[in-house]
């Protein structure tokens, strides 16, 4: 419909301008008709009507039509027409970029970018401190000593000239603009992280923290929105035709071709990523072993007729295969059985001895398992790093009791709580079921059993525990506290 429009106004313009040059042009000052030209449609129509002039009379008088002699001669206006094209085909292309870098799909520029871009003049690595910068996000960030922590790792990173991480995210932010009435979202906001080689990093967030978000821009699906991103060295805004060379990817959702066998896959990703002959056939094969696909004739089998689970082992096997030095896993193990999922676990805990691994994951079983560090991600801002030991230390300082009676006992329940850890916090209710996080120091575990008995002895107790503090634990208390605070802001 818009099409069919502004078709209709082009030719609308263009009957305009026929029956101004042919009808009124010497009633029309020279003047105005330059002005008229400033349209496009104009001026082309100008253009073509005086080359027909001059072949109407060519062909009366004998001669050759316009020559290029003809262009400069100010009875035609052509050299008027010529200039006023290319001025307005240069206009029209810078606004066409700029246009396209604004609403073209993933990138969503601030329309200001252009402005922010000269005012920014600085080397890629030169990096201020960041607190000044923040202003109001201080605060924010004073709270969270390890994230401080990190950034500032970051910041001196990128002041060496050679370093040993792999991976260095320096201040990554993510805006999708807004659609079809909807405001933009702030997908990640201003990211600093830095993996060395070696490292199995560990993404925990909950749904849609954006997790995926940095991850499509660190493989390159979408553009920063700014900050930027190095991947060994190289910038993902501008280099990242080489960064893909020592990338390998194993995206959230299997992208297999149904036709293709296991090992077809292999050939092809293989040689993507440079390797020929006979390195090519080992590396392919050493990968089909690696994640139990090779015997059995499974190498050979059409990756359609393949279960859930060895699609994902295969997922893996591509992401793996060129010995890249950067992997990124989103959610590696979705939808797996234990020993399929334990069996992937062996090859990623291979995989990451020479190089980075950054994987994302809900399963907190895995995230303890296979990674060195782990960082919790909410609302698109880290609000903790470390590495599992040090997080449930740092956020879990105390035990977890539960206890199930009936609901007529619960008081009962809550004052015994309290004689033992004064400070013990209420984590649960429901239905007679309570759930208690006493500090550490307050309690001793013999003083509690001594209470379990004698509140045995007093009403029926159901079920009871006692338990460290779990990274499930500690998961939930970051991302809900960062979502209440969230939500208040
Ligand atoms: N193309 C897009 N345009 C607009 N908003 C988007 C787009 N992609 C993602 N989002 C929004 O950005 C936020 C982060 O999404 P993202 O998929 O990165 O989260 P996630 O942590 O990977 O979630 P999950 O664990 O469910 O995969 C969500 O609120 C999502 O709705």
């Amino acid at each position: 419909m818009r099409n069919s429009c502004l078709g209709f106004i082009y030719c609308l313009f263009l009957l305009f301008a026929s029956f101004t040059l042919m009808g009124v042009a010497s009633l029309v000052a020279e003047g105005w008709i330059i002005f008229m030209e400033l349209y496009p449609g104009f001026a082309l129509y100008r253009g073509l009507y005086e080359f027909a002039e001059y072949a109407l009379q060519g062909n009366s008088m004998g001669t050759d039509g316009m020559k290029w002699g003809n262009m400069s001669d100010s009875e035609n206006g052509m050299s008027d027409v010529m200039i006023i094209m290319l001025l307005e085909w240069l206009a029209v292309l810078c606004i066409a970029y700029y246009v396209d870098q604004i609403f073209a799909s993933g990138s969503g520029k601030n329309p200001k970018y252009l402005l922010q871009k000269f005012r920014k003049k600085r080397p890629s690595s030169f990096r201020r401190p960041s607190l000044g910068r923040q202003g109001s996000k201080v605060f924010v960030d004073m709270d969270k000593p390890d994230v401080m922590q990190e950034r500032e790792k970051v910041e001196q990173i990128l002041l060496e000239p050679t370093t040993t991480h792999s991976i260095v995210c320096d201040n990554l932010r993510k805006v999708y603009p807004g659609r079809d009435g909807n405001p933009e979202k702030l997908a990640v906001r201003g990211l600093s992280l830095a993996i060395p080689r070696g490292e199995c990093f560990g993404m925990l967030g909950p749904n849609g923290a954006g997790k995926t978000s940095f991850i499509s821009m660190m493989i390159g699906l979408t553009t920063p929105s700014s900050g930027t991103a190095y991947v060994e060295g190289l910038d993902i805004r501008t280099q990242m035709d080489w960064v893909y060379t020592s990338m390998g990817v194993c995206p959230q959702h299997d992208l297999l071709w149904e036709t293709l066998s296991g090992r077809e896959h292999l050939l092809f990703y293989g040689r993507l990523k440079n390797l020929k002959g006979s390195a090519l056939k080992k590396a392919v094969e050493d990968s089909l072993k690696s994640v139990n696909l090779f015997n059995g004739g499974v190498a050979d089998k059409q990756a359609g007729k393949y279960s859930g689970g060895m699609k994902r082992r295969l997922s893996v096997a591509i992401s793996l295969i060129g010995d890249p030095k950067v992997v990124y896993m989103d959610e590696p193990s979705t939808g797996l059985d234990p020993a399929s999922r334990s069996n992937l676990w062996n090859v990623v805990k291979r995989a990451k001895q020479d190089r980075a691994i950054i994987l994302t994951t809900h399963s907190m079983e895995e995230a303890e398992y296979l990674c060195d560090r782990l960082g919790i991600f909410v609302s698109g801002g880290l609000q903790c790093v470390g590495n599992p030991k040090e997080l449930k230390g740092r956020y879990g300082g105390s035990y977890v009791f539960t206890m199930t009676t009936s609901v007529n006992d619960e008081r009962e329940v809550e004052q015994m709580v309290r004689r033992l850890s004064p400070n013990a916090e209420k984590t649960y209710h429901m239905a007679g079921t309570q759930k208690f996080e006493m500090p550490k120091h307050e309690v001793s575990m013999a003083n509690v059993f001594q209470a379990v008995e004698v509140a045995k002895s007093r009403f029926p107790v159901y079920a009871w525990g006692l338990s460290d503090t779990t990274l499930e634990d500690v998961f939930i208390k970051v991302a809900n506290s960062a979502q209440e605070f969230h939500t208040l802001t």
